[in-house]
């Protein structure tokens, strides 16, 4: 079976390290962190009401869980938009450049449709299409839906996904939810026009252009209305915002507040990015994105019953693969002559390999943790993954690390902090170094499937522990128990 199976992902037989072999710890009994789950209503590893995990199980944006087993595509067929934000411009194209907006080409629905079917046949982990640009799905309406058409009749077992500055959503929420399309994003910056005049200079609202303050204002009705009908209808929103610092960064508590009163189900707050190059207003006027603790920090304002989405790895409108990795170059439109024909029965065997996994992995971090009896001080773990959830990645070849908060009692998912491969061309390389520590700050450990003696030194002089004793086991498990045998370093450097 393993010649099927996709290469980062382990067969069962392969784990060592923790005892899968005892009883599982599940029903009603079930607890977690020394907290009994509830029973019978919640389901899945993030605690949520049955029926809203059967829908965001396979979702790698809506389920931190699931961005370890599934991929995305997005498919460039909609470069038009119907508003100006400050932070974008959707002429800058480069093959290399991996941000929201950028496409190396653009796609009618029938190419679409066909590269849907070439990366399901080569990617069985795909599990969702999103139309997220270049431009708005809803400012190209037609073409839109034209191609969630064309890839639900070929594919029923695809879920749709569309994102949309909301301006033209509300005349598409009927169509949306005839379509079956359960996730929407919004993008909502604000709820108050006046900081809405600082981020958008107009829109084109009904054969018209608005500007400054009228715009703002017709904008947020329309994302307000969009947004209290498609939750009304039961359909999943998840809402972006960019964190533009000294505009909206106090404000988002604001936005949060209103969205989750209008049924909300994920709040994604994103760094703005505002590289001169991009040649975007913000960009060009000096404004900065946030640094990455700036971010925590908002993020971590929203409240703790707040749900937030951490992962976002802010892709481009034509990414492919799992979330963080890019297969786009693979998909061209001149490949696809090329193209296998889609095989249900790989998909099938993947999946039934997800859930033994998703099982056991659940089971494994739950024999490590311990259950929380005085307050300890949690450190920073950076993992090095290709998926799957577990620890499977070689240092050298990590071009970004997934980062959690570890104590006895858990590893809480923070973030993701991209770097550059150390191992270019099989030679180490100095200045990938420099990005991996400015990457690694504030890090205690680094947990990998390998790694050499030359990094591990380097890193170590940097106070930074790197370990591959972990290699191929699952992520919070192991993170826990590496924290359980370095309690000592947290208390040591808390109270330096
Ligand atoms: C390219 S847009 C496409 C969907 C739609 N037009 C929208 O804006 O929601 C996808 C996401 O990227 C975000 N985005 C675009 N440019 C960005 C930038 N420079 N920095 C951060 N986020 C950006 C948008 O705000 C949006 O949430
Ligand atoms: S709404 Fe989306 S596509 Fe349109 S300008 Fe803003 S970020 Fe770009
Ligand atoms: S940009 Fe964020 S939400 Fe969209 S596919 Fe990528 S990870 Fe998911």
């Amino acid at each position: 079976m393993s010649e099927h199976l996709p290469t980062n992902i382990v067969p069962l037989s392969s784990i060592t390290r923790f005892d899968v072999s005892k009883p599982r710890v599940s029903g009603c009994s079930a607890k977690s962190n020394g907290k009994a789950t509830s029973c019978g209503s919640s389901a899945g590893p993030e605690d949520l009401p049955e029926e809203i995990w059967a829908k965001v199980q396979d979702h790698p944006c809506y389920s931190e869980d699931a961005h370890h087993y599934f991929a995305r595509m997005h498919v460039a067929v909609a470069p038009a938009c119907n508003i100006q934000c400050h932070y974008c411009n959707r002429k800058y194209d480069c093959s290399n450049e991996s941000r929201p907006g950028v496409v190396s080409e653009k796609l009618s629905a029938e190419e679409a449709a066909r590269k849907v079917m070439a990366v399901a046949a080569e990617v069985p982990q795909l599990s969702v299409v999103g139309v997220a640009g270049p431009g708005d799905a809803l400012a190209n309406a037609p073409k839109t839906f034209r191609t969630f058409e064309l890839i639900h009749e070929a594919l029923p077992h695809i879920k749709l996904c569309l994102s949309t500055n909301g301006l033209a959503l509300p005349d598409h929420v009927e169509t949306i939810a005839a379509m079956g399309i359960d996730h929407v994003t919004i993008t909502i910056n604000m709820v108050d026009p006046e900081i809405g005049a600082e981020i958008y200079p107009w829109i084109f609202f009904r054969h018209k252009r608005w500007e400054g303050l009228d715009a703002a204002r017709i904008l947020h009705e329309r994302q307000m209305e969009g947004l209290e009908a498609l939750t009304a209808k039961g359909i999943l929103v998840k809402v972006n915002s960019v964190l533009i610092p000294g505009i909206n960064d106090e404000h988002l508590i604001e936005v949060n507040k209103a969205v989750r009163a209008r049924g909300a189900f994920l709040h994604n707050v994103m760094p703005l990015i505002s590289d001169p190059a991009f040649g975007t207003h913000f960009g060009l006027t000096g404004q900065r994105g946030p640094t990455p603790a700036e971010l925590r920090k908002v993020q971590d304002s929203l409240g703790g019953d707040a749900k937030l989405m951490r992962h976002c790895r802010q892709c481009r409108a034509d990414a492919v693969g799992m979330l963080g990795e890019d297969r786009g170059a693979e998909f061209t439109l001149e490949k696809l002559t090329e193209a296998k024909p889609y095989d249900p029965k790989k998909r099938e065997m993947y999946l039934s390999v997800v859930e033994r996994e998703r099982a056991d992995r659940q089971k494994a971090k739950e024999m490590a943790s311990a259950p929380e009896k005085i307050a300890e001080t949690p450190l920073l773990v950076a993992i090095a993954t290709k998926g799957g959830g577990r620890i499977n990645q070689h240092f050298g070849h990590a071009t970004e690390f997934q980062i959690f908060e570890v104590t006895s009692a858990g590893a809480k998912f923070i973030s993701h902090r991209r770097t550059d491969k150390y191992c270019v061309g099989g030679t180490d390389d100095g200045d990938a170094m420099t990005t991996t520590l400015a990457a690694l700050e504030g890090v205690a450990a680094v947990l990998c499937a390998k790694i050499g003696d030359k990094p591990k030194q380097r890193l170590a002089e940097a106070g930074i522990i790197a370990s591959d004793d972990y290699a191929f086991d699952y992520i919070e498990a192991s993170a826990i128990t590496w924290y359980a045998g370095h309690k000592g370093a947290a208390a040591a450097s808390a109270s330096a």
